[in-house]
C-alpha cells in the first residue's frame, strides 16, 4: 500500500510566548503542497524503516524515526504488534521545514488504520497524531487549515483557485527546536517584528488572488532563521528579482517558499532561481492539496518510478 504525504507551507505564522511546556502558542495559516513523500506499507514479521530518495542519508532508519513512532503508537492503540516494513520515498526536503517527517508519520498512520482495517475515525488519528508532533494534525487535515494552541488545533479556511509555488531548498537543515530558541533569544535582547492577525489573509485566501495574499505573508520564525542561516536573505532577494510576488522562509526553514502568479511564472522563477547560484535545488509546486491519503491499495512492494523526480512535484 502507498500512502502520499505532502508538506505544507505556514502562508501567515505568528508565534506567541514561550509556554512552561516548552512550546510557543502558535496562530498558523497552513497551506499543504504537493511536494510529496511516498510512505509503502507491507506486511512483515517485524518493524523496519527503509528510506530512499535524495536526501535518504540523513534521514534515521530506527525508532527516532517519526514513521517508527506513528507505527508503534498505532499498533499500541490497536492492541498488536507493529509489524509492518515502511519504506519512505523522500522528496519533501529533510529538516527543511515543510513538515516532512510529521507528513511521514500521518501517513504512516492512514495507511494502517486501512492496512490493518483498525476503523479508527478522523478524530481518533487527530489524537493520536497529535502525540507525534505538532506539524502531524495538519498533514493528516491537508488543504488549508488556521492552527492554534502549538499549532495542532485546527480549523478549515477557505481557498479559492490553486496558488503556485516555487520553492528553494538549502544545502543544510536547520533544527526546529533550535529556530524556535533563537527566537527566543532575539526576543530578549531586541524587539524582532511580530505579525498581526491572520483576518485579511484568510480573506484573500477565500478570494483565490494571489496578488492579495502575496503582501500578506508572515512568519515570525524567519528572522530567527535568518539570523542562523544569514545567507538565506539572498535567495529570498534573488526569488523576488526573478518575478516571484513575495517569498518566506517556510516554518522554521531553511526552505523558501516564493509565490507566484501562476503556473507559467512558477516554472520561469523556478528556472531562473535554479541559476542564481542561491540554493541546493528548486521545486515548483501548487497548494491547497488533500492530506495524508492512500493512492494505491496494492499490499506490498516499493512504488516503481517515483524516485526520479523531476522540477515539477
Ligand atoms: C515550525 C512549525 O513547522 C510550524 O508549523 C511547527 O511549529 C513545528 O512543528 P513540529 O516540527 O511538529 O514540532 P514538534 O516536534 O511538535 O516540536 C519540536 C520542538 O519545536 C518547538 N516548538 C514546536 C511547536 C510549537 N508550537 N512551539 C515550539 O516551541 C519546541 O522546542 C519543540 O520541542
Ligand atoms: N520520516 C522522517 N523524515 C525526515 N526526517 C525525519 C523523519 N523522522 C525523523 N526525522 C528526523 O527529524 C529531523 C527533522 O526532520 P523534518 O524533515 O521532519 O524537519 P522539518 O520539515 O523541518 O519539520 P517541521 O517543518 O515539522 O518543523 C531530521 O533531521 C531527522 O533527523
Amino acid at each position: 500500500m502507498t500512502v502520499r504525504a505532502q508538506s505544507k507551507v505556514n502562508l501567515h505564522l505568528g508565534v506567541g510566548d514561550l509556554r512552561e511546556d516548552g512550546y510557543h502558542e502558535l496562530t498558523s495559516v497552513f497551506q499543504a503542497l504537493s511536494l510529496s513523500d511516498d510512505v509503502v506499507l507491507a506486511d512483515a514479521d517485524e518493524l523496519s524503516v527503509q528510506v530512499r530518495g535524495e536526501d535518504a542519508a540523513a534521514v534515521p532508519t530506527d525508532r527516532t524515526n517519526l514513521a517508527w513512532r506513528a507505527a508503534e503508537l498505532v499498533a499500541q492503540r490497536a492492541g498488536r504488534a507493529p509489524d509492518v516494513a515502511i519504506t519512505i520515498v523522500k522528496g519533501i526536503p529533510v529538516a527543511g521545514g515543510m513538515a516532512g517527517g510529521s507528513a511521514d508519520a500521518a501517513a504512516t498512520l492512514v495507511g494502517l488504520n486501512e492496512l490493518w482495517r483498525l476503523g479508527l475515525g478522523r478524530a481518533e488519528l487527530f489524537e493520536l497524531g497529535a502525540q507525534l508532533g505538532s506539524d502531524v494534525p495538519f498533514t493528516l487535515h491537508g488543504l488549508t487549515a488556521l492552527g492554534t494552541g502549538r499549532g495542532e488545533e485546527l480549523l478549515p479556511v477557505l481557498s479559492r483557485n490553486s496558488f503556485h509555488w516555487v520553492l528553494a531548498l538549502a544545502k543544510e537543515g536547520l533544527s526546529t527546536p533550535a529556530v524556535f530558541r533563537e527566537l527566543d533569544r532575539l526576543r530578549a535582547v531586541g524587539n524582532p517584528p511580530r505579525l498581526g492577525g491572520a483576518d485579511a489573509l484568510i480573506r484573500a485566501l477565500a478570494a483565490g488572488d494571489p496578488a492579495a495574499l502575496a503582501p500578506l505573508l508572515g512568519n515570525d520564525l524567519q528572522p530567527a532563521a535568518l539570523s542562523l542561516q544569514p545567507g538565506l536573505r539572498r535567495t529570498l532577494r534573488a526569488g523576488t528579482a526573478a518575478g516571484a510576488l513575495a517569498g518566506i522562509v517556510s516554518g522554521s526553514g531553511p526552505t523558501c517558499a516564493f509565490l507566484c502568479s501562476d503556473a507559467d511564472s512558477a516554472v520561469a522563477v523556478g528556472a531562473e532561481l535554479a541559476g542564481a547560484g542561491v540554493c541546493r535545488t528548486v521545486r515548483v509546486a501548487h497548494g491547497p492539496v488533500p492530506g495524508a491519503r492512500v493512492v494505491d491499495e496494492t499490499r506490498g512492494g516499493p512504488p516503481h518510478g517515483t524516485d526520479h523526480r523531476g522540477m515539477e512535484s
